[in-house]
């Protein structure tokens, strides 16, 4: 494999030229790096194995990160050109002679990382590769436990398929933590996933069925009827059936559309949005599959409808079109679209309205440039002639005339400097108006180039470009709006990215010019940097919904800390400053003021409740008082005392401990397994701050979505979260809350007074004790006794009562008006219920 050409899709990857630039074999090389970057598990690692390593992309990573002396073994079925201090040989992972060699290499060291890449030989069939995959990897595994130290890191890459949950489990049972992860620079249309499955238990025993596949994927096995897939590799069939990738007849789990259903439809972005795979299955379809445009990237993309991100969505989409015009289905569907004037495919209609609209606009846009030039013209005769006076110039603006106007003058030239008749200023005016006059003619040639259709025009084309880059963009918000509609978890995700409290340190907050996290360990960074602007590949395959949620959110949040005293100086003291305070600001730091916090500057406020919203880079709108109270600048209070209360709840709610992140760091504190000094030294170093300016997009774009440290999680802090749900689920509604204290407060207002007629009684000598305690029993009793409700008399509304407004005659109390209907119904109902009773009664008997 590591042999194999690449085709077109590798060539042109972004990371694949960043791989070549940096002198990587493998642009899977990145991959490591990233899941490095996030795991860090090579920098502390003195020996590593690399399963499946050829060509060596990753043992270069290996031997870059890791301290040099370490031990690094590569093992592949192909050998490896040889790396510096690394020892590398070619055998089958899957056999003896391979364990043995590792184990004569190894001698009587222990691994601290195994890794694993490995991939079959890819070919028969997607369900094959799927399972040889995870054949592979379980063999990786039992390597893994052989040559593991307790505590090792194992990382491989497995394929989402059935097996997958399986192969989760066997890591579970052999591992602390075991978190699956999709590095970026693993191509989002590949199915691939990476498992890092770190702190190795090292049992002493491990059951051997754990590490055989037979049974592993033993449920697999036993569910015979599953063979549909086989019938395209019958030789599957007879060594492993079942194991294809998804469960079948589980359409609502896994749709397939032929390729021509989408090509035909008239809603693609929905097509697309409601299915999981593209098929060449018919007639039609496999001629297609056969056609020059039907690409190697348009094959894969539709191998998993799941993952298209925005480049591949606009590739398939541009794929259709093609397609569309190669068979004429637009001039077949227009006829119908003529006849009932409803529109055409794809907005045809809508590209008649924005054509008649430019043509309006050019008009318009024509007209206006004659007249300003001959305007400019009288102007400039005048200025010459010496004919301007500044109360013609007055005149002019008074006119409202466009090249006088003072928006016109710009920036440079005030309105009561052309008051004052400073000739200057008409130059300045005069030469605004020419470049308005420039603009003007530009854009309405291209416009007009527009409406005309005449082609070939750079303008036109960009206008063009323009048009269909919206109408894609629609389009993909639609595909991405039904891809929800068929994600359960869709809405969950959603709101936890807006919702997500804890974002680390990584995260620039909203700025996009400032993004953590670009360090060396990422091959590189300055350089990569340079390089990534060179390739220029500004590609965004993100889920733009999530992301305008998340930068809606944190747009919320900074306004909300806006507001809360903290302002991002623009110079750049003042924003470090500005972020440290968001830093101390975060929950974790809330009400641990006594806890190592004795170092801490002036920002540090941030660390007590009541200084959150006050506390930040030097500006401080509130002030605090010892004694209590806080103290409420006046433009903030708005003689709304219960204003300001809230305020403090949705402070209090925006600071509460909601994440087990967060749970977890101040039990750490509290219980001094950490330090503040600790948290700052460990989250805190010189790429927080780094500047994204002049960074690809891409990039940058991959950073935030992926650059965030894993924060540690401890079970008991999630148990404590969920025990705080709970206990919140379980709280009474308010409203029911208030009548049970109201209720209370009234009983307890009785007896206080039963109690001092008690008193009273008690010395009162003309009765005996027994009398005492009967008449205290008794007002006790009283004072307790629910008062009975008061009986509601029901008027029937017949007779004098017909139609009475107000309290009937001669009725005292509460009392309802019914009409004789009801009163005869209820009273049917009564007597039918009491028989039905007595009825069933006997029937017990
Ligand atoms: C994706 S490549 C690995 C790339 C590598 N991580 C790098 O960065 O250069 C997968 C490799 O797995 C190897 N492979 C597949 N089956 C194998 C087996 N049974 N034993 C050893 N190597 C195997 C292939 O020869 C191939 O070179």
């Amino acid at each position: 494999m590591g042999h194999q050409k690449k085709a077109g899709k590798g060539r042109l990857d972004k990371y694949y030229h960043l791989a070549k630039e940096q002198g990587y074999r493998a642009r899977s090389a990145f991959k490591l790096i990233q899941l490095n970057k996030k795991y860090n598990f090579l920098g502390a690692s003195r020996v590593l194995v690399d399963l499946c390593a050829a060509p060596g992309g990753w043992l270069q990573v290996a031997q870059k990160y890791m301290p040099v002396k370490s031990l690094i073994i590569g093992v592949d079925l192909v050998p490896i050109k040889a790396i510096p201090n690394v020892i590398t040989f070619a055998e089958d992972i899957l056999t003896d002679k391979c364990r043995n060699r590792l184990r004569q290499e190894m001698k009587t060291w222990k691994a601290d990382v195994v890794l694993h890449d490995g991939a079959p030989n890819v070919g028969s069939s997607w369900t094959h590769d799927a399972y040889s995959q995870a054949e592979l990897v379980l063999m990786s595994l039992k390597l893994a436990t052989e040559f593991l130290n307790k505590g090792g890191t194992f990382v491989t890459k497995v394929f989402r398929s059935k097996d997958y949950n399986s192969l989760i489990w066997v890591f579970n049972q052999l591992f602390r933590k075991v978190e699956a992860t999709k590095p970026p620079s693993s191509r989002n249309v590949s199915a691939e996933i990476f498992v890092v499955c770190q702190d190795y238990i090292a049992p002493k025993r491990i059951d051997p069925r754990f590490l055989d596949a037979k049974y592993v994927f033993e449920d697999l096995l036993l569910n015979k009827s599953q063979t549909s897939t086989d019938i395209f590799a019958p030789e599957l069939k007879r060594k492993r059936r079942h194991r294809e990738g998804y469960e079948e007849g589980d359409y609502t789990q896994h749709k397939r559309i032929d390729a021509m259903e989408f090509i035909k439809s008239r809603d693609p972005a929905g097509t697309l949005g409601s299915a999981n795979e593209m098929l060449f299955e018919t007639e039609e379809a496999q001629e297609v599959a056969k056609l020059p445009e039907t690409s190697e990237d348009i094959l894969l993309a539709c191998k998993d409808l799941r993952l298209l991100g925005r480049k591949d969505f606009r590739i398939l989409m541009k794929w259709r079109a093609g397609l569309r015009e190669r068979f004429q289905l637009e001039k077949a569907e227009e006829v119908p679209t003529v006849e009932d004037g409803a529109g055409g495919d794809d907005g045809s209609d809508v590209e008649g309205e924005l054509d008649a609209l430019v043509s309006k606009e050019t008009k318009r846009l024509r007209k206006e440039r004659r007249r300003l030039n001959a305007r400019r013209q009288r102007q400039l005769v005048k200025m010459h002639m010496n004919m301007t006076t500044p109360s013609d110039i007055g005149m002019e603006q008074d006119e409202g005339e466009a090249l006088f106007r003072p928006s016109a003058v710009g920036k440079g030239a005030d309105a009561s400097v052309l008051e004052r008749g400073d000739m200057s200023a008409i130059d300045v005016n005069v030469d605004l108006a020419d470049e308005e006059l420039v603009e003007l003619g530009d854009r309405s040639k291209s416009d007009s180039k527009a409406s005309t259709g005449s082609g070939g025009d750079d303008n036109d084309d960009e206008i063009r470009l323009q048009r269909l880059e919206s109408e894609m963009d629609s389009m993909y918000s639609e595909y991405i709006e039904r891809k929800r509609e068929r994600d359960a978890k869709y809405d969950i995700k959603k709101k936890r990215a807006a919702d997500d409290v804890f974002r680390g340190f990584g995260d620039s907050d909203g700025d996009a010019g400032d993004t953590s996290g670009l360090d060396d360990s990422d091959g590189g960074s300055s350089n990569d940097v340079e390089m990534q602007s060179a390739t220029g590949d500004a590609e965004s395959d993100e889920d733009e919904q999530i992301r305008s949620m998340m930068q809606d959110s944190k747009k919320r949040k900074k306004e909300k800390r806006a507001s809360g005293g903290f302002s991002d100086t623009p110079d750049d003291n003042g924003r470090l400053a500005g972020r440290a305070a968001m830093w101390f600001d975060q929950p974790v730091f809330k009400g641990i003021g006594g806890v190592d916090l004795g170092d801490i500057t002036d920002e540090d406020a941030g660390c007590s409740r009541h200084d959150e919203a006050g506390a930040g880079a030097g500006s401080s709108d509130k002030d605090e008082s010892d004694d209590g109270f806080d103290v409420v600048s006046a433009d903030e209070y708005d003689g709304d005392p219960s204003n300001v209360e809230l305020q403090d709840e949705e402070r209090q709610a925006d600071y509460d401990l909601a994440t087990p992140e967060a749970m977890t760091m101040v039990r750490d504190l509290a219980n001094r397994r950490t330090t503040k000094q600790e948290l700052v030294d460990k989250h805190f170093n010189r790429y927080t701050f780094n500047d994204a300016r002049g960074l690809p997009e891409w990039f940058v774009d991959d950073e935030q979505k992926h650059s965030k440290p894993e924060l540690p999680v401890t079970k008991e802090a999630v148990r404590m979260l969920r025990e705080k749900l709970r206990a919140l689920d379980a709280r009474p509604i308010k409203k029911v809350a208030e009548a049970k204290a109201r209720k209370k407060m009234r009983v307890a207002k009785r007896i206080a007074g039963v109690q001092k007629k008690a008193e009273a009684l008690a010395g009162n000598d003309d009765m005996t004790e027994a009398e005492k305690a009967r008449s205290i029993d008794r007002m006790i009793k009283r004072a307790t006794k629910a008062k009975p409700k008061e009986k509601v008399t029901f008027v029937v509304a017949r007779n004098s009562n017909r139609g009475v407004q107000g309290r009937p005659r001669g009725v005292k109390g509460k009392y309802r008006m019914v009409d004789a209907r009801m009163k005869t119904e209820l009273r049917a109902k009564k007597a039918r219920e009491k028989r039905e009773k007595g009825r069933s009664g006997g029937r017990r008997k």
